[in-house]
């Protein structure tokens, strides 16, 4: 069963809407004393407005104004699913809209807009009953934005009603015959632009229908499961599952949890245990399992913060007797790698700031360096709802001159024989294969490795026109899509 299927407020796409209210109905769960009415509505939008207001991030936002709220329950479930929902499918609703507003959605006011696309979303994906979806909708906007608003609000919430999300995108798509990215585009919520690069990505062409990339497209819109790494020689697997998770199926650190909430782990609470995709434990790992001829005592993590492949590396060079430093050019992002590699075994961790594009270290001075550069991120679509809205075509471009020089600086810093890791959560290729390539022809020290090799147990890794870069993808693997590149410096 899917995680999308298994959301008690879900949909499926087809099928009869289940009758009788549920807790998502325009009252949901008991209200506690003094409590504002719909606390679920409310807090998705407020979460939903800073968004779209002042850049926040739902993942930050929503789990702090659920705690200072104190809505816990039925009720965050809803704000969660509510707020995650509304974000992950905005671009298929605001197609939507669009037909049922009599002038462009980008003019109606920014107070209401959040609202539309939140009652939409309850509308189209979400088991509500319409009745309930339109009206509680309508009673946050008169609260929030007035009689006037709210009446738009309504008649917009009704005409949305009138059909089911298939029949909406069956209106309002691009035929896929003739535009196959423009339809995917509106059916899977993404902008066109990102459509295009992960469809490069997998190597994908319009011609063939672009059946990979809607599977990965599909897969960003599924609510991830948790998961956990278990710092070695702290905590083991079989402790995240006592708590309740399961082992992941290719790292031997992993555990996922199918739900609950990870700070209710004894370990992650004592930092023996961390929050952790498990393509991110992988490409930590297989750095680790580079043959590097000779000495192996100093590892480099360049561009730590705030810590998650730092925490696992000082783990791993403690039980070898090598130890990590792991820089981070950001002094506050610095301080919670410091608390991620703290208490590693043999105290193998130390955390310093430093800008890894003007190295505080002697050059050669290390025998295995990640550089896990700065990136768009659109590896990470499943976990940051909002991350496609606020990225822009020409944002790789501006990343690529930091990411070649933090690529040359670490390899600069690696001693000969030693061994780089160049990592990105992102598959875009200029992100990518053109960093790896550009250092590739500007040097004549380097070999590229063939990363899927220090991976075997992960089936459907290889990328790069000779299969030698390791690349991660959610529709396979269950992963972000984490990009690797291992490059010996001879
Ligand atoms: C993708 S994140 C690293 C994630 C980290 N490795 C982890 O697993 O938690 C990139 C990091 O690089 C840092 N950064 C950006 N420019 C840098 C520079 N010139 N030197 C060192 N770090 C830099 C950013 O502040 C950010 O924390």
């Amino acid at each position: 069963m899917s995680e999308q299927s298994r959301s008690p407020y879900r949909r499926p796409r087809r099928g009869p809407r289940p009758g009788g209210a549920r807790s998502g109905g325009a009252q949901g769960a008991a209200a506690k004393p003094g409590a504002p009415r719909d606390p679920a509505r409310r807090v998705a939008y407020d979460v939903l407005r800073a968004v779209q207001d002042r850049d926040a991030y739902a993942n930050l936002l929503l789990p702090s104004l659920l705690n200072e709220r104190g809505i816990a329950g039925r009720d965050a479930a809803l704000a969660t699913e509510l707020t995650y929902g509304t974000l992950r499918l905005q671009g298929t609703y605001d197609a939507i809209m669009e037909t049922c507003v009599d002038r462009t959605l980008a003019s109606v006011d920014a107070e209401v807009l959040p609202l539309l696309r939140l009652g939409a979303h309850q509308l189209l994906s979400t088991k509500i009953p319409p009745h309930a979806a339109v009206s509680a909708t309508v009673d946050l906007a008169r609260r929030v934005v007035g009689q006037h608003r709210a009446r738009f609000a309504n008649a917009v919430l009704r005409k949305v009603s009138a059909r089911d999300l298939d029949e909406w995108t069956g209106v309002v798509a691009p035929d896929r015959a003739v535009d196959p990215s423009g339809y995917l585009s509106v059916v899977h919520s993404h902008p066109r632009w990102i459509v295009k690069e992960l469809a490069r990505a997998l190597g994908e062409r319009s011609k063939t229908g672009l059946v990979e990339t809607e599977r990965l497209l599909a897969a960003h819109n599924e609510r991830p499961r948790v998961t956990l790494v278990a710092k070695p020689g702290r905590a083991t697997v079989e402790d995240l599952v006592a708590a309740g998770a399961e082992p992941t199926p290719y790292s031997p650190f992993g555990a996922r949890l199918t739900e609950g909430d990870p700070a209710a782990i004894r370990e992650v609470r004592q930092g023996r245990a961390a929050v952790q995709d498990e393509a991110s434990q992988l490409v930590a790992l297989a750095l680790t399992r580079v043959d590097v001829q000779g000495r192996d005592e100093l590892w480099l993590d360049m561009c730590a913060g705030p810590g998650g492949k730092a925490g696992l590396l000082a783990s791993l060079a403690g039980r070898r007797e090598a130890r990590l430093v792991a820089s981070e050019v950001q002094p506050a992002r610095a301080g919670l790698v410091a608390g991620a590699v703290r208490r590693a075994p043999r105290d193998a961790g130390r955390a310093i700031a430093a800008d890894g594009t003007r190295p505080a270290w002697r050059p050669g001075t290390f025998d295995r360096v990640l550089a896990d550069v700065p990136c768009t991120g659109l590896g990470a679509l499943r976990r940051r709802p909002e991350a496609r809205w606020r990225r822009t075509e020409d944002s790789a471009a501006e990343l690529a001159p930091l990411q070649h020089d933090l690529l040359v600086s670490a390899v600069e810093s690696v001693r000969p024989g030693g061994v780089v890791a160049y990592v990105t959560c992102s598959p875009h290729l200029d992100e990518t294969d053109a960093i790896v390539r550009r250092v590739l022809a500007e040097r004549d020290d380097l070999t590229l490795l063939r990363a899927p090799d220090l991976l075997d147990e992960v089936p459907g890794l290889a990328a790069g026109e000779d299969g030698n870069y390791a690349q991660f993808w959610p529709h396979r693997h269950g992963t972000d899509a984490m990009f690797l590149a291992l490059l010996r410096r001879n």
